[in-house]
């Protein structure tokens, strides 16, 4: 598992390590790891000509330390200080020692001087550090740091961001403003949500995580599972299982209009665990004509026959009241698309059974009532208060996306994935996710760990079929045995 925490954690962290430890001792440990990192990025140190680009916290310092590491390895190095007098002053000791220099500042010889000095060492780097600010962050870049992040993220240089890309918020990945682009970031001691949730993560360019020693107890902020978490959490039939013990998964989807949704999430429910899968509703034709093995009914999903788990309102057009039975059933429910806007808010909190939602950004803004925008801009939020006001587990979909369990308060962790690809942006892709997740509800899945592993293979598919090409909703599906092997293999 993957798990980034809180500004507020790793701040006590750090204090309880730093007092066991010699001064200066944690920021030395961080340069290191920085400076190694950037190295490897660089490939020849010697003779490379290096910008950092320094606020006035302790973020500058890293970057000054690992400017003098680089220096005495032979690189050119000139630091930007955007406040010379409050810089820190060991690092910027350090780094003269080394050898290092340091630009016209915009306090002793004026912004056109400053900008221009910071504009002609940047053209013509091959290395630019961002240690503006880290996780000391507050609101947006001030005016005279966000034109130099305009400046390196036009850079032919690499950039390599120091424990976060400025600009980004390190607690949700909010990017108001001008922001750092990253090819690289090294962070320290932990991920930090910023880094794994989107619009921040595609800042951040690869992250590479360094041990400084922090101890990080309790539950983190945002998580992200691996391939063996996902092997730990796939359903897998024993000697005695049978087609009903393994969990039968109910699709209740599709319409006249839109016969194609109900066929794909059939499509992907048939590869995600569950022994059958019984499909209700008015596009039986297409769907037993494409997979024979669909067990189907035309009744409701109140006669249909026992399922362990349904499927709602992909392609489902109007129908208030297939959403309402299934939502009345005692079993884990998932809700997509038409079925967002049908179901009842006092139904589903109602449940005494798991119901998750699967909104995209604008199905959720929708949900919200705000604008899908700003869904995108603050997903982590979004995706909390959704989970509040339902009391459900939402999954909310996009290039990455993310679990929230029912609670909705900041204290349980979000999951996130980003095994997708943005070739999974094509029509139909969200019902086979929704059919593929139910089905791993079908099979026992708690709503947390269905939605997430369902996402997981679901991009994995998306990310398999594609392989760098467009591809069908179909091809994703078909993909999926694909993926599975794939995480169970390691
Ligand atoms: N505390 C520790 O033990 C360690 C800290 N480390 C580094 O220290 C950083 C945190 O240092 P600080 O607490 O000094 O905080 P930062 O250096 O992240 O930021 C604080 C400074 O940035 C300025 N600032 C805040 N918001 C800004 C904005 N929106 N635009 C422009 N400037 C802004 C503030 O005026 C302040 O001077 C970490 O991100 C990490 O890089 C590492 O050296 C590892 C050890
Ligand atoms: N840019 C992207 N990068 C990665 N995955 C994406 C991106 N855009 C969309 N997706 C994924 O593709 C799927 C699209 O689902 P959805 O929006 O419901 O489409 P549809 O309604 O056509 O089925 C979701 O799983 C979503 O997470
Ligand atoms: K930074």
């Amino acid at each position: 598992m993957r798990t980034a925490y809180s500004v507020e954690t790793v701040r006590t962290a750090e204090r309880e390590l730093m007092a066991r430890l010699p001064d200066g001792a944690l920021m030395q440990r961080a340069a290191a790891g920085l400076a190694a990192a950037c190295a490897d990025l660089v490939g020849r140190v010697y003779g490379s000509r290096v910008v950092l680009l320094v606020g006035s916290g302790d973020n500058g310092g890293d970057a000054l330390y690992a400017g003098a590491r680089l220096a005495r390895r032979g690189a050119g190095v000139t630091a930007v200080l955007l406040a010379p007098e409050r810089t820190h002053a060991g690092g910027l000791a350090a780094l003269r020692r080394a050898g290092g220099g340091v630009a016209p500042s915009r306090q002793a010889d004026g912004i056109p001087a400053f900008l221009r000095a910071a504009a002609d060492l940047i053209d013509r780097a091959d290395l630019v550090l961002d240690g503006i600010v880290g996780i000391g962050a507050k609101g947006p870049l001030r005016p005279d740091a966000a034109p130099l992040a305009a400046l390196a993220s036009r850079a032919r240089a690499a950039v390599v961001a120091v424990d976060l890309p400025s600009g980004v918020d390190p607690d949700t990945g909010e990017v108001d403003g001008e922001a750092i682009r990253a090819d690289l970031t090294v962070t320290f001691g932990t991920h930090k949500p910023g880094l794994l949730v989107d619009p921040g993560r595609e800042y951040a360019g690869s992250v590479r995580l360094v041990d400084i020693g922090l101890s990080l107890p309790g539950e983190a902020a945002v998580e992200a599972l691996q391939h063996a978490d996902v092997a730990r959490l796939l359903p897998v039939p024993g000697a005695e299982s049978d087609k009903y013990r393994r969990g039968v998964v109910g699709i209740a989807a599709g319409s006249a209009r839109y016969p194609g949704a109900a066929v794909l999430a059939v499509s992907g429910a048939l590869r995600g665990g569950a022994g059958a899968v019984r499909y209700v509703g008015p596009a039986a034709d297409a769907v037993i004509a494409r997979f024979p093995e669909t067990l189907v009914s035309d009744r409701g999903p109140r006669k249909a026959g026992r399922v362990q788990a349904w499927v709602v309102g992909p392609g489902a057009g109007d129908d208030a009241s297939a959403v309402a039975e299934v939502l009345a059933a005692d079993v884990p429910v998932l809700i997509d698309a038409d079925g967002l806007r049908l179901a009842d808010v006092d139904a589903v909190r109602g449940r005494d059974a798991p119901t998750l939602m699967t909104p995209h950004a604008g199905e959720a803004a929708a949900l919200l009532g705000v604008a899908r925008e700003e869904v995108e801009r603050a997903r982590l939020d979004s995706v909390r208060e959704l989970a509040g006001r339902y009391g459900a587990t939402v999954l909310l979909k996009g290039s990455t996306t993310l679990v929230a369990g029912p609670g909705g308060g900041a204290a349980a962790a979000v999951r996130v994935n980003a095994t997708g690809t943005s070739w999974l942006a094509t029509a139909g892709s969200g019902d086979v996710l929704s059919g593929l997740t139910g089905s791993l509800l079908a099979a026992g899945l708690s709503a947390v760990d269905a939605g997430s592993v369902g996402a997981y293979l679901h991009g994995l598919a998306g990310r398999l079929a594609a392989d760098g090409a467009p591809v069908g909703a179909h091809d994703v599906a078909a993909a999926l045995p694909l993926a599975w092997r794939d995480v169970v293999r390691g």
